[in-house]
């Protein structure tokens, strides 16, 4: 019986990325940083974690190996365990952007090989055209924003008038994305989720990635906060991934947290959704004892990226990284033979690095199994190998781009 578990921890980069200057990102390192920081002393915080980053799992599994395979250097602070029970590597990404869909679909066997359109960053992000569309055709009065910003900053700033003039507040970042916050209650979530569907078709000849909408609640400044309700509306990828292969050959793709809407539910047989990292675990763990031979059960943990990485809360990122470690013996509980688990992740986000945008990073691959034997698997030429180390371990044909390493 084979199945798979894919895990990607969402911009859990390790640095070391040949073209991260092409990038601006030259020396980020999303797990080198953060462990110097807390070796440091520089990531404690009362009553959520201290001291040393702590990954004692994720270190058997060669973490720490891969960490200085791909940078030069091990992480400060953390010991270095003389036996690793994983196959571990790390792998460049060759997509030219550093988005979560390039990622995810890289690793599904799809680089993204052509430019995403990016909006400017002088001046109106949008043009006059486009924000006339978007008002005729989505019926709201104006927009607010239009620029590049960090999500919660821009609703802390614009969120009141938002709510006394029904304008949504409209944004962008270094990704190929138009993000829409607009107020759960206020302007209603179904509204919002209209409206993201009416400006991605506005935008689909722009090339743009992704529209998400940003549903938020409270009634102030302070209290202003972003809900699970989140939604991506992304192009389809440019060719069959490897969900679609699966899909074709009959196969289950259980998609858990916001893969689906990563794939534009192209060969997603599963929707599961959660919010939060402990909920994502939680449904993983209930998806791997659904599925049956030749499944896969393939899961996005958003927290790191989103809540910690954009937020440049480096202590944030750590505590989410010891509390994900801590929940891997249940994974490990629930492996049968012939199942695999493949963790890795999209992009860096490094959460001491300037700005607050994605880093340029390798990203660690990690492989266990039972009756899968620990070796070095190097660095990887893209993230394309994982997929296709999944194509071969179900049993469906070879796709185009990757190889397997098993
Ligand atoms: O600042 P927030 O709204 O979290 O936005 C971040 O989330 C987007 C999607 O991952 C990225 O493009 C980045 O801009
Ligand atoms: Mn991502
Ligand atoms: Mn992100």
């Amino acid at each position: 019986m084979a199945r798979a578990f894919l895990f990607v921890l969402d911009s859990f980069g390790v640095g070391g990325a040949r073209d991260a200057a092409k990038y601006n990102d030259e020396g980020a390192n999303t797990l080198g940083h953060i462990a110097q920081f807390c070796a440091a002393g520089a990531a404690n915080r009362d009553g959520l974690r201290e001291g040393p980053l702590k990954l004692p799992n994720l270190s058997s599994l060669g973490l720490l190996h891969i960490a200085k395979m791909a940078s030069g250097e091990f992480p400060a602070g953390m010991p270095v365990p003389e036996r690793v029970f994983g196959l571990h590597g790390a792998a460049n990404e060759v997509s030219r952007g550093k988005d979560t869909p390039s990622g995810h679909w890289e690793i599904a066997g799809t680089p993204v090989m052509f430019d995403w359109g990016y909006f400017p960053s002088d001046g109106d992000a949008f043009s006059a055209d486009l924000v006339e569309a978007i008002c005729e055709e989505g019926k709201v009065s104006g927009i607010l924003g239009n620029c590049h910003a960090s999500g919660t900053d821009i609703i802390q700033k614009h969120g009141e008038e938002h709510i006394r003039t029904g304008k949504p507040i409209c944004y962008t970042s270094t990704d190929s994305v138009f993000q829409i916050a607009a107020h759960e209650r206020h302007f209603g979530l179904e509204r919002l989720l209209e409206l993201s569907n009416t400006v991605r078709k506005l935008l689909d000849p722009l090339n743009i990635g992704r529209v998400i909408a940003r549903p938020f609640i409270g009634e102030t400044p302070s209290t202003f906060e972003r809900t699970g309700n989140r939604r991506d509306f992304s192009v389809p990828p440019p060719e069959d991934t490897l969900l679609d292969r699966l899909v074709a050959a009959e196969r289950k793709v259980l998609a858990v947290g916001k893969v689906g809407d990563i794939f534009a539910h192209r060969g997603v047989t599963d929707v599961i959704k959660a919010n939060g990292n402990a909920a994502l675990m939680d449904r993983t763990l209930e998806a791997i004892d659904r599925a049956e031979h030749g499944n896969l059960v393939f899961t996005n943990f958003v927290d790191f990226d989103m809540l910690y990485g954009h937020r440049r809360d480096v202590a944030g990122y750590a505590a989410a990284l010891e509390e994900f470690d801590r929940r891997l013996p249940e994974v490990h509980a629930k492996m049968k033979p012939g199942d695999l688990l493949i963790m890795t992740a999209d992009h860096g986000c490094d959460p001491t690095w300037r700005g607050t945008d994605h880093t340029r990073e390798r990203v660690p691959v990690m492989a266990l199994g039972p009756g899968i034997r620990a070796r070095d698997i190097g660095i990887r030429q893209s993230y394309a190998d994982i997929g296709e180390t999944i194509a071969a371990h179900l049993g469906i044909a070879a796709g185009r781009q990757g190889r397997s390493f098993l």
